[in-house]
């Protein structure tokens, strides 16, 4: 029996005419083909991918399984259309908590239309592509028992500034609520899911030591995706923290070329999560001057214990 999944945290939704992802109870994920060349591209990269000798058997488990393509009845009961028959990275897990980490300072590639190139890139400079090289495309946390998941809109985690992405990040391994505005997150999942010889940490530089090397696919647009079960974390249990890179339909040929817009933003987002699992109580204070054109202008910045905006 297909369902639509409830854990699908960005991407192209089900809806308003358009079909989306469906999952069984099986542990398999559908991701309807898309239309013009985006479906082929993705289908054509997980058949190379699944056949390419080049590609070393401890880099795979990064990727999810591909079962081939399959006719289904589309989520929105329009029609029949193939689907990528992919592993359910997500199932299995209790009350999992999911993010969607957009890799790249740019998410366009010279091969686009320039349409594309366009709303691309607007959209890599509002976020923090730009700036960081990586966006969070959207998430989902596990909250507690009274407040369950916690969804934010996407558009709300679109433009987030770096302090912003900094304290989303601690979010995903903390156990205090993530609506309080008035709690800092206390990371205290931080050790359990981003550290430790299997966490988070150490599956981003595995998959970095592989971009340092492999000039195959140039991954534009790609996603990372971490997932864990939280409850079973909480209760005390080993963490089944993953990351599988998803969302392939914008790759390209490497032609001998490392792909460094991925290793940038992979780097950069390595950076991020090792500066909260080496100090999680550091945050940032800024103080901003008013200037003539009442604009406030960063004077100043430090780190302490909490993250403070002051305004003079
Ligand atoms: O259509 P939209 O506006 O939802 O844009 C999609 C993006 O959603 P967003 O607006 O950033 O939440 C969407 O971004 P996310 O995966 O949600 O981060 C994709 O970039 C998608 O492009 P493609 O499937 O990779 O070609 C984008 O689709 P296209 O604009 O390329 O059709
Ligand atoms: N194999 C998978 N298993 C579980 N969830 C997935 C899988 N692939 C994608 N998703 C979910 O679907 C969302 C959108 O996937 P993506 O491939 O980026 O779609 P799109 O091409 O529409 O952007 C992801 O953010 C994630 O929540």
């Amino acid at each position: 029996m297909l369902k639509v999944p409830d854990h699908q945290v960005a991407g192209h939704q089900g809806g308003h005419g358009q079909p989306g992802p469906l999952i069984d109870d099986s542990g398999r994920f559908y991701k309807p083909l898309q239309d013009d060349d985006r479906g082929a591209i993705e289908a054509a990269f997980y058949t190379s991918f699944s056949s390419n000798t080049r590609v070393p058997d401890h880099i795979r488990r990064f990727f999810p399984v591909f079962h081939g393509t399959q006719l289904l009845d589309a989520s929105d009961g329009s029609s029949q259309r193939p689907h990528l028959v992919l592993e359910d990275v997500v199932s299995g897990r209790s009350h999992p908590s999911v993010m969607d980490v957009k890799i790249g300072s740019r998410t366009w590639y010279p091969e686009a239309s320039e349409d594309y190139i366009q709303r691309c890139f607007e959209k890599d400079r509002k976020s923090s592509s730009l700036r960081l090289g990586f966006r969070i495309s959207g998430l989902q946390l596990y909250g507690s028992e009274e407040s369950g998941l916690w969804k934010p809109e996407r558009k709300l985690v679109h433009n987030l500034s770096t302090d912003e992405v900094r304290v989303v990040l601690k979010k995903f391994v903390s156990s205090n609520s993530p609506t309080d505005p008035n709690l800092n997150p206390d990371c205290s999942l931080a050790s359990s899911v981003y550290g430790g010889s299997s966490g988070i940490l150490a599956q981003l530089l595995e998959l970095k030591s592989w971009f340092e090397d492999q000039t195959i696919y140039h991954l534009n647009s790609c996603s990372v995706l971490m997932v864990y079960g939280k409850k079973k974390v909480l209760k005390g249990g080993s963490s089944d923290a993953e990351v599988k890179l998803i969302d392939f339909a914008h790759v390209t040929e490497g032609n001998g070329i490392i792909d460094h817009n991925f290793l940038g933003g992979l780097c950069s987002l390595i950076k991020f999560i090792s500066e909260i699992l080496t100090s999680p109580d550091e945050c940032t204070t800024k103080v901003y001057l008013q200037n003539s054109d009442n604009k406030n202008e960063e004077i100043l910045t430090s780190s302490n214990e909490c993250t403070t905006k002051v305004c003079l």
